[in-house]
């Protein structure tokens, strides 16, 4: 904390017990400063109109604190109130909006600054008030894009960039438009831009310089491209870029850490970020004296950014609270702040009393309305109140990006006392065994009694498995677990699995499991690789903060790896995971088949199928679904319809409009059209969207005013659509993926 915080706080919590004061020298003493140093914070904060002088000699400083007979015991943060969209930084907005305006197409601007400081919220809040005043066309495109999200593979990062030409790399199957090309005519945001290569950051430079850009792979065509550049970057910008590249910015700043700022603007932000959930919450927030002192004591190494998702945890945790003890607003606890704010939350004189709270739905969609759409959903399924606050809790951890340690989960859901039961009930099975036995029970009973789906048939399994599995399924509940009554099916069909030796082909089908979350797809395949011995099943986690191009681009890589000839078997769970398959599958030319819905039993059961003798991944793929029908669904986009769909971020109103052009101009008229809005402030808004059109057919083109956070299906700006260049572009996407014969 910086030395005047320090005066500031220690006046503040001593003149809400003691209204005497403190002259300089006991200040500083207790801070360890030497008078001088202190007598100068003092003068400060009393020109500030904080600190008030007492009258008399030596001089007392109090702070100008409300008295105690009148504590300011709480904050409360309303939906009315309006949270300002950039605190600080004043000077280089100035700055940067100068150096975006200057004639005739903006000087190249640098933004430094730690992770979280804020250099991406200055960039939309610049061209947001070029917009406002009319400077810039709304027309004009405003294209971002962070290189670090193909820092691992170069030329995939330049060609995105600068375009490729069809066979520049292997890989390279079509021509492709780069970002710059969008850009044309507009603004080009590069975050983390030295990730460039240093043959990127030539290229750059000389478009900087000359206006000229190649794709890859085109030797002769020399493109034209007159873009305002603006970039951004965590590291020490000497350090990293080419000399050449960083002489052409022309303005360059940097964005304080959270820090080196004045506690004033701490306050203000922290004050901010509480109105934006009260509004997003339509609830009034009550947050008491120490808990916002916390907020604006503690450490915060991610700065502005972490300051807000730490304001969010703990408005998520109240929100919980708030469904299960309605009152009319919402009060933030000590228990809802995450532990580094918590750690420095301090007892004080001025105790702050219990609030109650209401439940309203914000009408927009945030973390909020989610949870609420939940309750409301799991209430209606029949949840019990303790599987609801469990369930809600997970999912409002996800949305926080703190998944709950797997331990904690088997804490909460009994799972020590199921695991003693399984195992007294299981001996002969091998541990492997047991805990593969044991997440299946404990997954089912969760679900409680009315499971979300349809358990598989058991005819074909041996009578032992399937007598076995019922006194298995019998006993759980004789200890008082609630099981679904059809769960046994599940359990025999693993009991099945585990009885089965199967002759193993050095080839095989390659399994691999691709869902959200940190670990999920992980611990599947660890348990199902325990119990089978060896390692057949994969996995790629997608924690739910990774943008959907570099999921893909991971699985595809992963694909490729495993590739030995008879195909692939994904197993996905939800979203836009379903659509990964058919995009690899064309860009690798490698079968590959893909379920969704993917449990722990479907895994086991695949791998122990995977190397059958002579079988592929359709064949398995059949076996797997057969087995576990419903709600399994295969993609064949033979028998699929093609959607075309067009998305914008939430509050454009420009959907209407693009959806009526793509109609008319669409000659094939068995193509569906699609419109969705997406939040970008919510990482897998986009992949809802998609999920949900992914229902109705394939997506064989998006269309819209910004580009979507995913790589994979080719995206067609509004304004190319217009052009003549984006007309035949559109045309060839189109008749590409014409229906097969
Ligand atoms: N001055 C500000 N006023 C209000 N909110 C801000 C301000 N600066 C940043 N924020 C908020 O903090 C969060 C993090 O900011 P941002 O993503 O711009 O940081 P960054 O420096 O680009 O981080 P990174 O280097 O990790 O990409 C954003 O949600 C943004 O809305």
């Amino acid at each position: 904390m910086k030395r005047l915080d320090q005066v500031r706080q220690l006046l503040a919590e001593h003149s809400a017990s003691d209204r005497i004061g403190m002259t300089a020298r006991e200040v500083g003493q207790v801070l360890k400063l030497d008078r001088s140093t202190v007598s100068r914070y003092l003068n400060r904060l009393v020109k500030e109109t904080e600190v008030e002088k007492l009258p008399g000699r030596p001089v007392r400083f109090r702070s100008v604190q409300p008295p105690l007979s009148q504590p300011v015991e709480e904050w409360v943060y309303s939906p009315q109130d309006r949270p300002g969209s950039l605190i600080g930084n004043e000077t280089e907005m100035k700055e940067a909006l100068a150096a975006l305006l200057y004639p005739p197409r903006g000087l190249p601007l640098l933004l430094e600054g730690e992770t979280g400081t804020g250099k991406t919220h200055l960039v939309e809040q610049v061209v947001h008030q070029a917009r406002e005043q009319g400077k810039i066309r709304s027309t004009q495109p405003f294209v971002t894009f962070n290189c670090s999200e193909y820092a691992q593979n170069p030329e995939l990062l330049m060609g995105q960039l600068f375009g490729i030409r069809k066979g520049a790399f292997t890989g390279a199957a079509s021509d492709r438009t780069g970002l710059v090309e969008r850009a044309d005519g507009g603004i080009l945001f590069l975050d983390e831009i030295h990730r460039l290569p240093p043959v990127g950051q030539e290229m750059l430079f000389h478009l900087i310089d000359q206006g000229v850009y190649r794709r890859l792979g085109e030797a002769e065509l020399e493109r034209q491209a007159s873009i305002r550049l603006i970039g951004a970057t965590t590291e020490r910008p000497d350090q990293v870029l080419l000399p050449t590249l960083l002489r052409r910015f022309a303005v360059k700043l940097t964005l304080p850490s959270l820090g080196q700022r004045e506690r004033r603007e701490r306050e203000k932000l922290v004050d901010a970020f509480f109105i934006e959930e009260a509004r997003h919450m339509a609830l009034d927030i009550r947050l008491d004296f120490r808990c916002r002192q916390a907020f604006l004591e503690y450490s915060c190494p991610g700065n502005i950014g972490q300051l807000k998702g730490d304001v969010q945890h703990a408005c998520a945790q109240a929100f919980l609270r708030h469904l299960y003890e309605p009152s009319p607003s919402v009060t933030i606890r000590r228990e809802d702040l995450p532990a580094a704010v918590s750690r420095v939350w301090r007892a004080s004189a001025l105790a702050s009393p219990p609030f109650p709270s209401t439940l309203t739905d914000g009408g927009e969609k945030t973390v909020y309305s989610e949870l609420l759409r939940k309750e409301q959903e799991l209430s209606a399924r029949g949840w019990s109140r303790h599987e609801r606050i469990r369930e809600l809790k997970q999912m409002a951890s996800q949305y926080l990006k703190r998944s709950a340690h797997p331990a904690d989960d088997r804490r909460q859901t009994g799972g020590e006392q199921l695991q003693e039961v399984i195992s007294h009930l299981t001996r002969p099975l091998t541990e492997g065994q047991q805990e593969a036995l044991e997440s299946l029970i404990r997954s089912l009973t969760i679900e409680g009694d009315q499971p979300s789906r349809p358990f598989p048939e058991t005819e074909s399994l041996p009578e032992e498995h399937r007598k076995a599995a019922h006194s298995l399924a019998q006993a759980v509940t004789d200890q008082g677990f609630s099981l679904p009554e059809e769960a046994w099916k599940e359990i025999a069909h693993l009991l099945s699995a585990f009885h089965e030796s199967e002759s193993a082909s050095a080839e095989g089908v390659p399994v691999l499991i691709v869902t959200h979350g940190e670990s999920t797809a992980t611990s599947m395949a660890q348990v199902a690789n325990a119990l089978l011995g060896d390692e057949r099943v994969h996995a790629v986690d997608m924690p739910l903060d990774q943008p959907a191009s570099i999921a893909l681009q991971r699985v595809s890589n992963r694909v490729a790896s495993l590739h030995r000839g008879n195909g692939i078997l994904l197993l996905v769970d939800i979203g836009s995971l379903t659509t990964m398959g058919e995009d690899i599958s064309r860009e690798h030319g490698i079968s590959i088949h893909t379920l969704s819905d993917v449990t722990l039993s479907m895994v086991i059961h695949a791998a122990r199928k995977a190397q059958t003798p002579g079988w592929d991944a359709q064949r398995l793929m059949e076996s797997v679904r057969d087995r576990f029908p419903a709600p399994v669904s295969t993609l064949s986009p033979t028998q699929r319809r093609r959607v075309v769909g067009v998305v914008c971020p939430q509050g454009e109103g420009s959907i209407p409009a693009l959806k009526d052009w793509v109609k008319n101009n669409l000659e094939n008229k068995e193509i569906d059209v699609l419109s969705g809005e997406w939040n970008p402030h919510q990482s897998d808004s986009f992949d809802q969207v998609l999920h949900e059109w992914h229902q109705s057919g394939e997506i064989i083109a998006l269309v819209g005013t910004h580009s979507p956070p995913n790589g994979n299906i080719p995206f067609f700006h509004a304004w190319e659509l217009l052009q003549p260049d984006g007309i035949r572009r559109w045309k060839e996407q189109l008749a590409k993926t014409g229906s097969p014969s």
